[in-house]
C-alpha cells in the first residue's frame, strides 16, 4: 500500500497527551523519587568483562549466506552482570545518558529505539535525578523496534507502556516521538513506519550504515523473551531471514497479541549501539545459549543480534545464573 503523503507522517508523530489517555492509576512499576542513586550500588557482581569479538557460532552456518549476520563478525561485545535488577537499571541509565551526551555533541541529535516489555521499567532511573535534568531531551528522537497492532490507548500497546513509564516524564518534543500508526493494518503499518524512517533518513535525522545502507540508529534498547526472541522476531520464524525490508509484520506472533510490526535484523544490526537488557531466571537458558555453553535445537533470534557497533548485555544475576 502506498503511503507517501505528509498526512501519513502526522499520526506517526503524534504524542498522545495524558489527558486523552484513559484514566489510569500511576504505574506501580515506576517509583518516582528524587533521591539520587549511589553509583556504587551499580557495581557489577563480576567486574565488567569484555568477552571480545563475537564469532559466528557454527550453528549459524546455514544462515550465513542469507542474512546480514555474517557482516558483523567484529561486533564489540560487553557483558555486565549485576547483583539485582535495581543495580542494572542504575547502570543502564548512566550508559544511556553517556551515549546521549556523546551523540548530541557529535551530531546534534540522538536516535533511540526501544522495545516493549520489562525494558521500560528498567529505564526508570533515566527519568530521575541526575539524568532527568542533565540529558538534552530536546535532541532525542524515539522509535519502537516493535509494536503490537492495537490502539495506542490499549493495555497491550508498547507506545502506551513507554508513555506511562518514560515519555510522559521527560521533555522529548512530541514531534520527535515516532509512534506506529495504529489506524492501519499490520501490513500497512509496517510499510508506513518504513516510509517514515526513509523520510527521516532523507532529512538526515537518521544516519545510514556505510556498509549496508540500512538505517543506523544511535542506540537500540532491547529486551529478550524467555524463548530468545528479540523485537517481534521469534525462533524458527521466516522473518529472521528477511534481508531487504526495514520494517515488517507478523500476524501469528507466539507471544500475544498476535499482530505486530517489527524492525528486521538488517536494521537492528546496523545500529551503532545495542543494549540487551535481560533480568530474571526465566531467561537464563537463552542467555546460557548466547553467552555460554548452552545449546538449543535452533538458532535463537538473540544470537543473531550482532551490530556494526557495540553490543552491551545488561544481565541481573538470575538471568546470568547458568553462565
Ligand atoms: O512487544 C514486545 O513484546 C517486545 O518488544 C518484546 O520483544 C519484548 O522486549 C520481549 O518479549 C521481552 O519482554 P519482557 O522483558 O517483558 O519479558
Amino acid at each position: 500500500m502506498a503511503s507517501s503523503s505528509q498526512a501519513l507522517y502526522a499520526p506517526l508523530r503524534t504524542l498522545i497527551p495524558p489527558s486523552q489517555l484513559p484514566s489510569r492509576s500511576p504505574s506501580p512499576l515506576i517509583p518516582v523519587t528524587n533521591r539520587p542513586f549511589s553509583l556504587s550500588s551499580a557495581k557489577p557482581i563480576t567486574s565488567i568483562s569484555t568477552i571480545g569479538a563475537t564469532h559466528c557460532p557454527k550453528r549459524f552456518s546455514h544462515l550465513k549466506a542469507k542474512s546480514s549476520i555474517s557482516a558483523n563478525m567484529a561486533t564489540e561485545k560487553k557483558v555486565q552482570v549485576f547483583d539485582s535488577e535495581e543495580a542494572l537499571s542504575v547502570s543502564l541509565a548512566k550508559y544511556t545518558a553517556d551515549l546521549s551526551e556523546k551523540f548530541v555533541k557529535q551530531k546534534g541529535s540522538f536516535t533511540v529505539v526501544v522495545s516493549g516489555g520489562s525494558l521500560i521499567k528498567s529505564l526508570r532511573k533515566l527519568v530521575e535525578a541526575p539524568y532527568i535534568d542533565s540529558i538534552d531531551w530536546s535532541k532525542w528522537h524515539m522509535f519502537w523496534v516493535d509494536e503490537r497492532v492495537v490502539p495506542k490507548d490499549h493495555p497491550d500497546s508498547n507506545y502506551l507502556l513507554a508513555f506511562d513509564g518514560f515519555l510522559s516524564k521527560v521533555p522529548i518534543p512530541p514531534g520527535n516521538v515516532y509512534a506506529i500508526n495504529d489506524a492501519l493494518s499490520a501490513e500497512a503499518a509496517a510499510e508506513d513506519y518504513e516510509t517514515c524512517i526513509k523520510h527521516l533518513v532523507h532529512n538526515g535525522i537518521i544516519t545510514t550504515s556505510e556498509s549496508t545502507q540500512f538505517p543506523k540508529f544511535d542506540l537500540m534498547l532491547l529486551g529478550m523473551g524467555p524463548d530468545g526472541h528479540v523485537a517481534s522476531l521469534f525462533p524458527g520464524h521466516y522473518l529472521l531471514q528477511e534481508k531487504n525490508k526495514w520494517v515488517t509484520f507478523i500476524k501469528e506472533s507466539p507471544k500475544p497479541p498476535p499482530e505486530r510490526i517489527t524492525f528486521t535484523f538488517p536494521v537492528i544490526n546496523a545500529s551503532a549501539n545495542i543494549a540487551l537488557v535481560v533480568a530474571g531466571a526465566g531467561k537464563a537458558h537463552p542467555v546460557h545459549v548466547s553467552l555460554g555453553s548452552g545449546e538449543d535445537s535452533e538458532v535463537l533470534p538473540v544470537q543473531m543480534v550482532a551490530p556494526e557497533g557495540e553490543l552491551t548485555w545488561f544481565l541481573d544475576k538470575d538471568a546470568a545464573s547458568k553462565l
